[in-house]
């Protein structure tokens, strides 16, 4: 399943990762094409966050080959900004690793924050946003320094349905608007659906099924073929 290497911006061949006498990834091959959304599916404890802990450079002590384009984004179910910064001051800081400050790092933090619809918010301070706020600003802070791949770890899983299919959406166009690719970890078998272009099934550190969505955007959660695809899926979860 590996991809040839010049169309992957992330990719893992045969990667094994022990923690003590307790193998967590056992041979896992994926990879994510230019410009591609694979969701990964698994059940708790699978491995799913430390894959993408190889994959964002938090592991050093795993076996087998990962190649990754630039440096990637990440964001998780936790927003995590810094408390002591505004919401501007929290995007800039996404611009550290690229080394761009001052005046040209607080006019990217304000056009993505516009891009995320955040621009009234922007001397606001974390803890005065709703978590579907924050969880923009994450998002905002992950994609300003315009990263080739995006990790996302349950990224909208702890907000209410109608502002997670909110948030879904504005990925969904913030991806169409700038090509990232993207690795998305969920538990959510209809987010995977709706979102992906492939969705992996991981299951004891081994990817065991995948599934391409074949379905046009925007995608209709009601038709058969959605439908057909969530069925599959739940059974591959061992979900019936
Ligand atoms: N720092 C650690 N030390 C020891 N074991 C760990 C550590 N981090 C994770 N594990 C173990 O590795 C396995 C995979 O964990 P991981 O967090 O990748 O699973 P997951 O599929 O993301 O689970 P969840 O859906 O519950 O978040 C689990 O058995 C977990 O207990």
């Amino acid at each position: 399943m590996s991809a040839p290497v010049d169309t992957a911006v992330a990719s893992l061949v045969g990667v094994d990762k022990w923690y003590g006498d307790h193998q967590v990834l056992d041979g896992v091959d994926l990879h994510v094409d230019r410009g591609e959304i694979v969701a990964l599916v698994g059940r708790s404890g699978s491995g799913k966050s430390t894959i993408l802990r190889v994959l964002s450079g938090l592991s050093d002590d795993h076996s087998g080959e990962t190649r990754v384009a630039g440096r990637p984004a990440v964001a998780f179910q936790e927003p995590r900004l810094f408390p002591w910064r505004t919401v501007r001051q929290n995007v800039s800081y996404g611009l550290n690793p690229s080394g761009v400050t001052g005046r040209a790092a607080e006019q990217a933090a304000d056009a993505t924050l516009a891009e995320v619809g955040l621009d009234d918010k922007r001397d606001a301070w974390p803890a005065t946003l709703s978590g579907g706020q924050a969880q923009r600003a994450a998002l905002a802070r992950a994609l300003v320094g315009e990263p080739e791949l995006l990790l996302l770890d349950e990224p909208f899983g702890a907000l209410d349905a109608l502002t997670r299919l909110t948030m879904q959406s504005l990925l969904l166009d913030l991806w169409r608007r700038h090509g990232f690719g993207v690795l998305l970890v969920t538990h959510d078998v209809d987010e995977a659906v709706a979102l992906a272009d492939r969705v992996l099934v991981l299951d004891a550190g081994t990817v065991t099924d995948h599934v391409d969505v074949d379905l046009p955007r925007p995608r209709d959660r009601g038709t058969p073929g959605f439908a057909s695809l969530r069925g599959h899926l739940l059974a591959a979860l061992g979900v019936h």
